[in-house]
């Protein structure tokens, strides 16, 4: 009598694509070297923390992803286009796909919210119907729990409720990826919390893919599928935010001692 065959069950885990990748990436301001063979990748639906000590590149490795420096050698492909070798005209192309939360949120004082979120709108997308602006200026402020601010000035909101809005200002263009930069800073730890959970809703509900820059290492914690330590313009470290937290290495280790 033959034995059956056996089934053996395998989950099959799907392929992972790179929403941006950056190859032996080198950047220098006469002798101050900051990138040097810089090397990550950034997979789809990913969010990858950057950290590093003040001045180690972090600002400078954002501003060459989306253009506004360029990389002295390597290449940095973005959504498919290498923004290294992208003309301007590609450039503000590449850039409607991206994101930014900026740390001070950069919303205008004089705007009301309403204003602050047509923006964006208004200067990648100057044929849009005024119903269709009213959609989305909506759905924006609703994904962030605060609809009821359309008419609001900025001035009249608490600084959760800032980041809120900047990030619905962010959102409200369905960038494919989102660059945070120091996300919770300047906000109290409940407040934090909530605009970590908010970053986590909102990146699950549109399928983006981020870098954040962030001291703080709750958020890190909470946020991070990958954690990654420039050091010495190099990638020094990559790992999940457990691994690195588990590291021996002095580099790493000194990133979370509180
Ligand atoms: N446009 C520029 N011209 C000359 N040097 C620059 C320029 N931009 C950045 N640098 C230098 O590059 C280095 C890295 O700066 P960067 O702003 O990227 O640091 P960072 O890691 O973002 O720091 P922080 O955490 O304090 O914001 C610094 O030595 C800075 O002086």
């Amino acid at each position: 009598m033959s034995t059956p065959e056996k089934t053996v069950s395998v989950k099959k885990e799907e392929p992972k694509v790179a929403a941006i990748t950056i190859s032996h990436v080198y950047k220098r301001f006469g002798p101050n070297v900051v990138l040097k063979d810089f090397n990550l990748v950034v997979n789809k639906e990913e969010n990858v923390v950057i950290l590093g000590k003040s001045g180690s590149g972090k600002s400078v490795l954002i501003k060459c992803i989306i253009g506004l420096l360029k990389a002295d050698k390597g290449s940095i492909n973005v959504l498919g286009d290498d923004v290294t070798k992208l003309s301007d005209d590609g450039l503000a192309k590449i850039r409607t796909k991206i994101g930014f939360l900026f740390q001070g949120n950069a919303l205008y004082d004089s705007m009301t919210v309403r204003e602050n979120l047509e923006f964006p709108l208004r200067r990648h997308w100057t044929d849009l119907a005024p119903s269709k602006v009213n959609a989305m200026v909506k759905e924006a402020l609703e994904n962030v729990g605060l609809a009821h601010t359309t008419e609001m000035m900025p001035e009249e909101l608490s600084g959760g409720m800032l980041k809120r809005i900047a990030l619905a200002r962010t959102m409200i263009l369905k960038p494919e990826i989102i660059l945070y930069d120091e996300p919770t800073t300047g906000l109290d730890p409940v407040t934090a919390r909530e605009i970590d959970q908010l970053i986590l809703t909102l990146q699950k509900k549109y399928h983006t893919s981020s870098i954040i820059i962030s001291h703080d290492m709750n958020c890190v914690k909470n946020i991070s599928d990958r954690v990654v330590l420039l050091f010495e313009g190099k990638c020094y470290a990559d790992g999940t935010y457990q691994s690195l937290e588990n590291s021996a290495d002095k580099n790493i280790k000194q990133f979370f001692e509180s």
